[in-house]
């Protein structure tokens, strides 16, 4: 699948759209920690964002241990950060919402 790597502006305009999610990889990845009350909160919020990450074939990178979850989001078809995900990160955030 082709997909555009999102340019320095359309990349920091679309941060500001978003909370919580940091610039990494030399801008080439965004990421967020999430902190739940257990290991069994945690997974299950896995469980839910690895659904999503199916549905839409954008698979997230990601480390968990105990309650905290680590996501990071880059689009290797890309080389780097696309809309899609942003998008995915939206998706995530609402799961929480
Ligand atoms: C062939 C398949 O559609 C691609 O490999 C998809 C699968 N999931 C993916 N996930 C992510 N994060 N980036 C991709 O470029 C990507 N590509």
């Amino acid at each position: 699948m082709t997909v555009e790597q999102l340019t320095e502006e359309e990349r920091d305009s679309w941060l500001r759209g978003l909370t919580g999610w940091a610039l990494a990889r030399e801008g080439k990845a965004i990421e967020r920690t999430f902190e739940f009350a257990d290991f069994s909160e945690a997974f299950a919020f896995m469980t839910r964002v690895a659904m999503i990450a199916e549905t839409r074939d954008h698979h997230p990178e990601w480390f968990n241990v105990y309650n905290r979850v680590e996501i990071t989001l880059t689009t290797h078809d890309a080389g780097g950060l696309s809309l899609r995900d942003v998008k995915m990160a939206r998706k995530i955030d609402a799961l929480l919402a």
